[in-house]
């Protein structure tokens, strides 16, 4: 049985494989990690998926016991912020989207909606964010879903045996950097080897297979598989194994941004439990609320707008309290290794694929490698179906995330430079223009999004398309002929929930601080 595996990398994508690994496979699986001393790690990564919580709960890990020591809070959606026009703003919630007579509850708005604002008629959760709110009770309650979070069928599902099954309602926040250190705690005690030193040279076999790392004071590390996790360089995947990388920079721009990590009281400022993104003249800046801090961080085209100038706006925007504070400034490479699956070689993190974070996809995309690469950890024979199998999949979580992205430019409404005048005539990917005439008439649904397991559900594409402004969209024709008198009463009952919640529910900053 191959059991013997060398982790290249000890950022986020290096240390959740390994603690994945040993949660999976325990001492029947050898695992060695070795990370560079001299080299650093990305340092940002801080907004996830909901789904995020299956990879805590597969690890026997429960919030009281990660996310103080990570600075995390929850993330109850993504804000956009001036995409549309200046002072607009939408949300982009995990909340369920609710049907009446067979149809989206966002159809019967476009029809009739009771305002102007498709998130707070639709949703509960924009009036919880807008009022700084946390979705947990101050002793840990839930706020009620349609399902028990603490049912047995609930806990330990990977992130694919649960696919669809129910919305759950946060995703979380958290110093990137702690987690790391978290987890590498976590997988050392369960028998993970760390070894801290720089990989000079990938040996390969005279099939092109990988024998070993060579390492600059520790010699020679040998196993079976090789995960390569050294981020946008790709060491072994891209360097050594020579895969080749397929860019996606012909229709994602955004090649570059500009990281500051800003010291703030968080009790004084409060805490709204989103992350948000704030549309630019030449990208979008981002603000992740933390405990302690505020991550945030400039994303834009370097064919707009010069690094100097990016960090000028970064810090105009952010105010005094960046004054002092290092920018990290990062070029990112935007797109996918055709295969992150070579040989016996596997990439894992920011050397498989990356686009950039507008939704905190790098993580889920770390996760869900991590989940197919367990359920089809290769065997003596190393089939290679199974590695096809997995390719396949990676690859199109990558290429739907990356045309859902698309969506969000094409369907901006903000035309007022050259950048943004851009985004309506950039390449698309194929299928994404027949795919955005249908929604003109019918709202996203699982027949018409992009055709593969991609982590995002039709509602969150009815999210983009109705809050970017940019696409003229029609209600079903059936509306006109059904009685609206159902509808009605879900917009009422989503206006009493939303005041019912918003009364009772504590601070966000309350609920955390006593966490910890
Ligand atoms: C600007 C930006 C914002 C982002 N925001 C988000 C977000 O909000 N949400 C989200 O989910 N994702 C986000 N991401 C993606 C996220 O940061 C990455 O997915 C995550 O950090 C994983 O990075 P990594 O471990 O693959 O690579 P890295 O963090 O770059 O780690 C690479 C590792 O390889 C090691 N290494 C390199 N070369 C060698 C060598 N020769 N020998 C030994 N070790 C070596 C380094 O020491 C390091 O430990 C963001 C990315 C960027 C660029
Ligand atoms: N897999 C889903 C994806 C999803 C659903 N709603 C949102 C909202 C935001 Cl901001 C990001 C991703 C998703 C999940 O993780 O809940």
């Amino acid at each position: 049985m191959l059991n013997r595996v060398v982790i290249v990398g000890g950022g986020t994508a290096g240390w959740m494989t390994a603690s994945y690994f040993k949660a999976a496979f325990g001492d029947r699986i050898d695992i060695t990690l070795v990370e560079s001393g001299n080299v650093g790690s990305v340092g940002v990564g801080e907004a996830t998926f909901s789904d995020i919580r299956h990879f805590f709960e597969f690890l026997g890990l429960k919030e009281k016991d990660w996310m103080p020591a990570c600075n995390a809070t929850y993330k109850l959606a993504v804000r956009f912020e001036n995409w549309r026009e200046p002072g607009h703003y939408f949300y982009h919630p995990f909340e369920q989207m609710r049907s009446v007579n067979g149809f989206p509850l966002t159809d019967w708005w476009l029809k009739d909606g009771p305002t102007d604002r498709f998130d707070k008629d639709c949703f509960v959760m924009p009036s919880v964010i807008d009022a700084g709110l946390s979705p947990r009770r101050m002793d840990g309650t839930l706020i009620d879903q349609p399902f028990d979070e603490g049912a047995d069928e609930m806990q330990g599902l990977t992130m694919s045996e649960h696919q669809g099954k129910t919305q759950f309602p946060y995703a979380y926040h958290f110093e990137a950097a702690l987690l790391a250190k978290y987890l590498a705690k976590y997988s050392m005690e369960r028998g993970v080897k760390h070894v801290v030193d720089d990989v000079e040279h990938v040996d390969l076999d005279d099939r092109g297979w990988i024998s070993g790392v060579r390492t600059a004071e520790h010699g020679d590390l040998t196993g079976d598989l090789f995960v390569d996790c050294t981020g946008f360089r790709g060491l072994l995947i891209n360097k050594a194994l020579e895969e080749p990388f397929v860019s996606y920079q012909d229709t994602l721009p955004n090649d570059s941004a500009i990281a500051l990590q800003v010291p703030m009281d968080m009790e004084k400022r409060g805490i709204r439990p989103c992350t948000t993104a704030t549309a630019q003249d030449a990208g979008w800046i981002w603000t992740i609320p933390l405990l302690g801090r505020v991550g945030t961080g400039y994303v834009y085209a370097r064919d707009y707008l010069s690094p100097e100038e990016a960090e000028r706006t970064l810090r105009e925007f952010v105010g005094p309290a960046a004054a002092d504070v290092e920018a990290n400034h990062i070029r990112m490479r935007i797109g996918r290794s055709r295969n992150s699956w070579v040989n016996n070689c596997v990439a894992i993190g920011l050397s498989s694929g990356f686009v950039e974070p507008l939704e905190s996809t790098g993580i889920f995309f770390i996760h869900h490698a991590i989940e197919q690469l367990a359920k089809n950890f290769p065997g003596p024979d190393w089939d290679p179906g199974r590695r096809d199998r997995y390719n396949d999949a990676v690859g199109h979580v990558m290429d739907g995330v990356r045309e859902f992205l698309v969506v969000h430019y094409r369907s901006a409404k903000r035309a007022d430079n050259q950048y943004w005048r851009d985004t309506k005539t950039r390449k698309i990917p194929d299928g994404v223009a027949r795919r955005m005439e249908q929604w003109k008439t019918q709202l996203p649904d699982s027949e018409t999004i992009y055709p593969y397991y991609h982590g995002l559900p039709p509602y969150s594409y009815m999210c983009v398309l109705l809050g970017m402004g940019g696409i003229d969209l029609k209600p079903s024709p059936a509306l006109g002929l059904s009685d609206p008198t159902l509808a009605q009463r879900e917009f009422e009952a989503i206006r009493e929930k939303t005041e019912q919640l918003t009364k009772t529910l504590p601070k966000a900053y309350e609920y955390f601080s006593q966490l910890r």
